[in-house]
């Protein structure tokens, strides 16, 4: 058996689309289109690849795009005045700050300075809290694009068992609780779980998130099981032109012959997680705006 391959660019763009036509809608007028802020403080190559891509997709979708690139070196104080500047701006419905932040930034300060109703990550306590007690909220955006993904592949949720590998507060906590909302059985493991390989074979839906290349191999898989890439790793020098090459967390090639679907790395989690930032923006307007929530930006509906 081969498992299914879970095209997630072709899922980002029926996602943006439908934003896009959302926002056309609403916002005829460009003036009174959806903003998204992205800050990036310093250098960090990946980030300057992830803030270009929001930035165009941003205005691909009829919105407006501000970038705020600071230097290295920027004080708390100037970053928190600048969060508290869009916080104010009403051209500004959505902010996101780059993470991982230089070392001598607290990024909890930082991103609980951010108003929650502009916390398109979904980072802020109070989203995390919404979430966590199963209530609607902005969601952060890769959990969010997995759970879309998810729903298109597996009918009913309830009484299938979810492992989640990670149990940061980006990627592993909220999907270990969007799995858990949606009434799967849940386990989350992590670099202290000592027997990750037995609790993957129990898996109906394995998400792994860990930034470790490999780790998943294809005889911890149960067979025909619904398994989610979610890492991005560098690996150098490995692609044909000798430059560095993308892989995630399972040993894709052999994983193949056991899953029933699979996310590659590239084209997998990565797009939906940009594409689900386009539809956090969308929300954070309409919560902004007093408009009815539109039901593609739910996670409880997948874009199909
Ligand atoms: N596709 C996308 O859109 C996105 C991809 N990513 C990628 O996903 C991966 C995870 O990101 P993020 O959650 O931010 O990373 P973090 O480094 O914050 O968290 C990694 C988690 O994995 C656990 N872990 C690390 N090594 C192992 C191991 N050998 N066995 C079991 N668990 C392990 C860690 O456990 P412990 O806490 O105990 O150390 C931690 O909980 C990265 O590759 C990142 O680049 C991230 C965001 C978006
Ligand atoms: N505040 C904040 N929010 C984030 O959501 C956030 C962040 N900080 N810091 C970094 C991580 C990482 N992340 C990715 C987004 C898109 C791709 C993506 O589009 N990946 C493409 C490949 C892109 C490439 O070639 O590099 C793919 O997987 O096909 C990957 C990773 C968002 N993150
Ligand atoms: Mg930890």
């Amino acid at each position: 058996m081969t498992a299914q391959l879970i095209d997630g660019r072709a899922f980002a763009a029926t996602l943006r689309a439908r934003v896009r036509e959302r926002v056309a809608a609403l916002a005829p007028e460009a003036g009174r289109a959806p903003g998204l802020a992205v800050v990036l403080v310093g250098h960090d190559p990946a980030s300057e690849v992830y803030v270009r891509s929001k930035g165009r997709q941003a205005l691909e979708a009829g919105m407006k795009s501000f970038e705020h690139r600071l230097p290295e070196t920027t004080g708390e104080d100037e970053l928190l005045a600048l969060i508290a500047r869009l916080n104010a701006d009403d051209q500004v419905h959505g902010i996101l700050v780059q993470l991982p932040l230089p070392a001598h930034l607290d990024p909890r300060a930082v991103i609980h300075a951010i108003a929650p109703q502009k916390d398109v990550d979904g980072f802020h306590i109070s989203n995390v809290g919404m979430v966590g007690t199963g209530q609607d909220a902005i969601v952060p955006c890769t959990p969010l694009g997995v759970m879309m993904m998810l729903r298109s592949l597996v009918d009913d949720f309830r009484g299938k068992t979810a492992l989640v590998i990670g149990h940061s507060n980006v990627v592993g906590k909220p999907m270990a609780r969007l799995l858990l909302n949606a009434d799967c059985t849940v386990m989350v493991a992590h670099k202290s779980s000592t027997n990750i390989p037995e609790l993957a074979r129990m898996a109906d839906i394995l998400v792994v998130a860990a930034g470790v290349p490999g780790l998943v191999k294809a005889d911890w898989i149960k067979p025909g099981a619904v398994v989610i890439d979610v890492g991005i790793n560098r690996v150098d020098g490995n692609a044909p032109d000798g430059r560095a090459r993308l892989v995630g967390d399972v040993d894709f090639d052999r994983a193949r012959a056991v899953a029933g679907a699979i996310t590659p790395v590239p084209g997998g989690v990565g797009p939906m997680t940009i594409a689900c930032l386009l539809a956090n923006t969308l929300r954070a307007y309409c919560l902004q705006l007093g408009l009815p929530d539109a039901p593609l930006l739910s996670d409880t509906k997948d874009p199909e």
